[in-house]
C-alpha cells in the first residue's frame, strides 16, 4: 500500500488526533503517503438535542465506518472513550496509542477547585459520570447541560453561563489549552471515563494491509489497561447513558483497576477495586464489574437507562 486515507471528524480535537496518527504512521513507514478525509457526522451536526436522544455516541463513528465500507477511506481515528463497547461487526481496532493524561480537568475563570466553589454554583457538564461525581462531593451545586466541542464549551464558560466546567485534560492539552486546567481531578478520588486519554485507530476487519500498517502504533501497556476498563463497562451494560467511571494502571506485571458506578440524581455511588495479572485484563474488568453489581450498581444502571437523556463526556 502506498497511500493510507484516514477518515476524520472535523472538530479541532478530532483533526489534531488524526494529524497526530498520520504523523506517527509516516514516521513508522517511510515512503507511505497518509492523507486525511474530513467528514461531518450527525453527532457533530445536531447540537440542540442530547446524544442519547439522537442515537448515542455511535453516531460519531457511523459515517466514518460507512466511508471505510464504501472504500473512500482506509481507517478512522477516534478518542477511545467515545467508541462503543461493542464495535460494529466487520470492524477492528488495530492500534491503541499510548495513553496521554487520563484525568479530568476542573476549569474555571474564578475558582481553583470544586471545594472552593460558592454554594449553589453552576457547573456545566452533560456527562452523567461527571455529574454523579460532582453531586457526591457537592450536593448543593447546580449541574447544567453543556454540549459541543471543547472550544464551544470553553466559550460558554467564558460568556458567564457557568461558574466552572469539567473537561478531559487530554483534549485541552492536545489543543494547546493546558493553561485552562485549574486542577487535575485525579484517581482514586475522581475517576475518568473508561479509556479516557487513549486514541484508537479503527479499520475494516478484513483489511489486512491497513491492520498491519496501524499495528506499528499499538502500545501494549495502554491496550492492557483500556481492555480492563472497557471489559468492566461492557459487563455493566455501560453505554453513554450510564455514569460509569474506570481507571486501570500497570504496576510492573500487576494490573490494578478502580471502578465506580454512580447515581446521577442523588450523588450515591458504589466503588470497587481489583488486582490481577496484566495478561488477563478482561477477566479483571469482569471481576470488578461483579463486585460493583454485588454492591448494588444494578439499581443505578437501571435508573439511568430509564431516565431521560444524558451522555458521557
Ligand atoms: N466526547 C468528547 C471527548 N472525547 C474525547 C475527549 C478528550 C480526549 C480523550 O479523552 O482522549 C473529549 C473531550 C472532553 O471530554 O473534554
Amino acid at each position: 500500500m502506498k497511500t493510507l486515507r484516514i477518515a476524520t471528524r472535523k472538530s479541532p480535537l478530532a483533526l489534531w488526533q488524526s494529524e497526530h496518527v498520520a504523523d506517527r504512521l509516516r514516521a513508522a513507514h517511510p515512503g507511505l503517503t497518509v492523507t486525511l478525509v474530513p467528514m461531518s457526522t450527525r453527532g457533530d451536526e445536531v447540537l440542540d438535542r442530547s446524544l442519547a436522544a439522537i442515537g448515542g455516541k455511535g453516531l460519531f463513528l457511523k459515517e466514518l465506518e460507512l466511508a471505510m465500507q464504501r472504500g473512500e477511506a482506509d481507517c478512522a481515528v477516534h478518542s477511545l472513550k467515545d467508541v462503543p463497547m461493542e464495535l460494529d461487526p466487520g470492524f477492528a481496532l488495530p492500534a491503541v496509542l499510548e495513553r496521554a493524561d487520563y484525568a479530568d480537568a476542573f476549569v474555571s475563570n474564578h475558582h481553583d477547585g470544586i471545594e472552593n466553589l460558592p454554594p449553589g454554583a453552576r457547573v456545566g457538564t452533560s456527562s452523567l459520570r461527571r455529574q454523579a461525581q460532582l453531586r457526591a462531593l457537592r450536593p448543593d451545586l447546580q449541574l447544567q447541560d453543556l454540549r459541543g466541542n471543547v472550544n464551544t464549551r470553553l466559550a460558554k464558560l467564558d460568556a458567564g453561563d457557568y461558574d466552572a466546567i469539567v473537561l478531559a485534560c487530554a483534549g485541552l492539552q492536545r489543543l494547546g489549552l493546558d493553561a485552562r486546567i485549574r486542577r487535575r481531578l485525579e484517581a482514586p478520588h475522581w475517576l475518568p471515563a473508561p479509556a479516557q486519554g487513549a486514541i484508537a485507530v479503527e479499520c475494516r476487519e478484513d483489511d489486512a494491509a491497513t491492520r498491519a500498517l496501524c499495528a506499528a502504533l499499538d502500545h501494549a501497556a495502554t491496550r492492557t489497561c483500556v481492555e480492563a476498563e472497557r471489559a468492566m463497562n461492557r459487563s455493566l451494560h455501560g453505554s453513554c447513558h450510564v455514569p460509569v467511571a474506570a481507571y486501570a494502571w500497570l504496576d510492573g506485571e500487576h494490573l490494578r483497576l478502580d471502578g465506580q458506578v454512580g447515581s446521577a440524581g442523588d450523588g450515591r455511588s458504589v466503588r470497587a477495586h481489583g488486582e490481577g495479572r496484566g495478561d488477563a485484563p478482561q477477566c479483571l474488568g469482569i471481576e470488578v464489574a461483579g463486585r460493583l453489581l454485588e454492591q448494588g450498581a444494578g439499581e443505578f444502571i437501571a435508573a439511568s437507562l430509564q431516565g431521560g437523556p444524558g451522555e458521557d463526556d
